[in-house]
């Protein structure tokens, strides 16, 4: 398996503050790795590097073996690395299809639609039923988006996110607030999402959906990496003494 992502010694300092110190680790073409830690640990510090938000004070970036500097959001995107933040970022009162397009609206090809940025709302619900078709979520792109339940809201980010088909997602804290039904329903979208070769990048304090989709884990302790785990070799209670900044050792 080759390398999509990989962190040369990430360090990030806030002032006084070191949020990340010398962390390197690779992320696997496509596979669903678990960002795991303690509040504090880091963990939306480094994702907010691999998607550009934020810049390291010192380290490497690399995407397929090549060291990248990621100045904003846009460099991220055409690497095609797409993240999708717990606040989602959702206009409740568009539609399914106005959401997926948000920022990155169609415009009709016509000659007048360009010279006045007409919008081409028939084709964004075409592509976005289509998209909607490719996740099998079952959702109509001309529903308003303020109708739907929270596990919905956040299908509707990730199909957001997949507009651009980006190869590798993050999503951060996808289950959060969410019901258990809900919960299984966006594991089982990460799952066909993994199944369609996207790479994903999951942070979640939800241990039980980190066994349930992720293979491997990336524990943080107070901005450094105690270790990457593969999640079939470690307890639930392995992970939790990881993430209180214990090393696993032979006799775990
Ligand atoms: N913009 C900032 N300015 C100053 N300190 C920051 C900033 N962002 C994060 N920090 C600090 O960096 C450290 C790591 O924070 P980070 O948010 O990355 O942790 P986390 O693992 O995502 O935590 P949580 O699970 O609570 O979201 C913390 O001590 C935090 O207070």
């Amino acid at each position: 398996m080759s390398d999509v992502i990989r962190l040369e010694n990430i360090s990030k300092q806030f002032g006084q503050i070191q949020a990340l110190e010398d962390v390197s680790f690779a992320i696997e073409e496509n596979e669903v790795l678990a960002l795991v830690g303690d509040n504090g640990a880091g963990k939306s510090t480094l994702i907010k590097i691999i998607s550009g938000v934020l810049q390291q004070t010192s380290g490497t970036v690399y995407v397929r073996g090549e060291p990248v500097e990621l100045s904003d959001y846009n460099d991220a995107e055409e690497r095609g690395i797409e993240t999708v933040y717990q606040d989602l970022a959702i206009a409740p009162h568009r539609t399914v299809a106005e959401n997926i397009f948000l920022g990155n609206e169609l415009l009709s090809s016509g000659p007048l639609g360009k010279f006045f940025n007409f919008v081409d709302d028939d084709r964004m619900e075409s592509e976005a039923r289509e998209l909607l078709a490719r996740l099998e979520l079952d959702l109509d792109p001309r529903s308003e988006v303020r109708n739907f339940s929270g596990g919905e809201q956040q299908s509707v980010a990730i199909a957001r996110a997949l507009q651009s088909d980006p190869n590798i997602v993050i999503l951060d804290e996808p289950t959060s607030a969410l019901s258990l039904d809900a919960t299984q329903r966006v594991l089982d979208l990460i799952k066909r999402l993994n199944d369609q070769d996207v790479t994903i990048v999951l942070i979640s304090h939800n241990l039980e959906a980190v066994f349930d989709v992720a293979d491997r884990a990336a524990i943080l302790s107070s901005g450094r990496l105690v270790g990457v785990e593969d999640l079939t070799d470690v307890t639930e209670d392995e992970l939790v003494g990881m993430m209180m900044g214990r090393a696993r050792t032979a006799a775990d």
